[in-house]
């Protein structure tokens, strides 16, 4: 048998023409000698007429209490019927059931968290389907980027043995007989891998034990790296609207309709083709913020909300820079035109979304980078090898980390970042 996917058959092309597809049921109805079952796949869903007088009252019968997600294999003729999804259907001459399915635990209604533990079996459904393929082409779209402009893609390790984003949302693991740390972020390794290849980045799985639970964060998450040698921190913001701007192209031009599921509003997200995007100092957020009547002065770090109000001042996506320097990482190159701010950035992305990006410049001197750790608290010995970094050949270098399930929370305009990950993770959730 020759079976073709869902999608690429429902098209007056097929019309009056055989064809076979195979699938699990969706939806299915009797009504008198008639079944209709609706069977999707990765592609679509298909309304399947199985009528008794054909092909015999078992099988009809047998339809009538089959469950949902049984698997099966249909033959028949395709025909136009505008009362079926997608306007055509499959007169069935041949139906066979593969797998049965009784009592599937998903009949609608139920809540998130009965989802949730369910979810091994509920993001079979077709609205998974899409946000998948969206995620799909991100990645791909992040790798082409890179892959196109010269950029070399490396594999920094999982297993650490020190914090790159501070201690407290660090995951230990028995490593033989010592302790050691699932990876919060490349970065540092990357910065090891510029005297190699000077552009190189990674695709990895990054962990954070957040404490808390919102909308935005996942315990693991995948995290898409770039670390260039000689570039400043204006070079790599450039790198990153480039990219961001190409990964929302992509998606635009390749996965239109399952943005249309989402109801996304295509006309917002194509703004972010336009770059370069706006600029703006963490000095100018405090003006900002603080003439809307938010509650923050100089040297608060900011956090969702305040980043949700900013947010409504742009249409695209825009930076944020220079931080002052007691709420950043240790490896922040200080400004030095201004010791109380350094060369970082954040990305936030419009329309409430907030930071997708986290980059900036290193600092690349190896006694300001000695004062750094120990000001924050870290032990020198911990860093020795990303110390020799800057003993034997420094140079300038910069980088920035984007959230993949971040953006595409945003270029879905999902409204939790759980709904990004097949298998979710947060403190309350390991399994299924
Ligand atoms: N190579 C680098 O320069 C990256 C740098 N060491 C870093 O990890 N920065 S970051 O902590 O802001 O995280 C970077 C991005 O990683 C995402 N991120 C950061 N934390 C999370 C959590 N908990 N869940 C989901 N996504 C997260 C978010 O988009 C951030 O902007
Ligand atoms: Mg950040």
């Amino acid at each position: 048998m020759d079976f073709k996917p869902i999608a690429s058959v429902m098209n007056r092309e097929y019309v009056g023409k055989e064809a076979c597809i195979r699938g699990w049921i969706y939806r299915r109805s009797v009504v008198g000698g008639k079944a209709f079952v609706r069977v999707r796949d990765s592609t679509g869903v298909i309304q399947v007429v199985v009528e008794s007088s054909r092909l015999g009252e078992e099988l009809v019968d047998s339809l009538k209490n089959i469950g949902l997600e049984a698997s099966v294999i249909a033959c028949g003729e395709v025909k136009e019927e505008a009362k079926a999804p997608g306007g055509f259907e499959l007169q069935a001459k041949f139906f066979q059931i593969v797998g049965d399915s009784r009592d599937f635990p998903i009949k609608g209604g139920e809540g998130d968290e009965y989802l949730l533990n369910m979810r091994h079996l509920w993001i079979r459904s077709p609205r998974y389907a899409s946000l998948f393929k969206i995620k799909h082409t991100v990645i791909n779209a992040g790798r082409e980027y890179f892959s196109k402009n010269g950029w070399w893609e490396v594999t920094p390790p999982i297993l650490t043995a020190s914090a790159c984003e501070g201690g407290a949302t660090l995951f230990p693991v028995q490593y033989f007989d010592q302790t050691a740390f699932l990876s919060q972020s490349a970065q540092l390794y990357l910065e090891v891998l510029i005297y190699t290849l000077e552009k190189v980045y990674s695709l990895t799985p990054s962990f954070r034990a957040e404490k808390s639970r919102t909308r935005r964060h996942l315990a693991e998450y995948w995290h898409l790296e770039p670390e260039a040698a000689w570039y400043d921190m204006n070079d790599m913001m450039k790198v990153a609207e480039e990219l961001v701007s190409y990964i929302v192209s992509k998606v635009l031009d390749e996965r239109k309709r399952e943005l249309e599921e989402f109801g996304r509003d295509i006309g917002k997200l194509r703004k972010a083709l336009e770059v370069p995007y706006p600029r703006i100092r963490y000095d100018e957020a405090i003006e900002i913020l603080q003439k809307k009547g938010v509650n923050v002065k100089w040297g608060d770090d900011l956090g969702a909300d305040e980043e949700r109000v900013l947010t409504m001042e742009f249409e695209t996506p825009f930076f944020l820079t220079h931080f002052p320097k007691h709420i950043k990482s240790f490896y922040m190159k200080v400004d030095p035109s201004n010791p109380k701010v350094v060369l970082g950035f954040d990305l936030l992305a419009p329309e409430g979304y907030g930071e997708i990006i986290g980059g900036g410049q290193r600092e690349d001197d190896y006694k300001l980078l000695l004062e750094r750790l120990i000001e924050q608290g870290y032990n020198p010995d911990d860093y020795k090898w990303y110390l020799d970094l800057r003993k034997y050949g420094s140079v300038p270098h910069s980088g920035f980390g984007l959230g993949i399930e971040r953006i595409v929370m945003w270029i879905t305009g999902l409204d939790h970042i759980r709904e990004t990950m097949p298998f979710p993770r947060y403190r309350e959730r390991i399994y299924p």
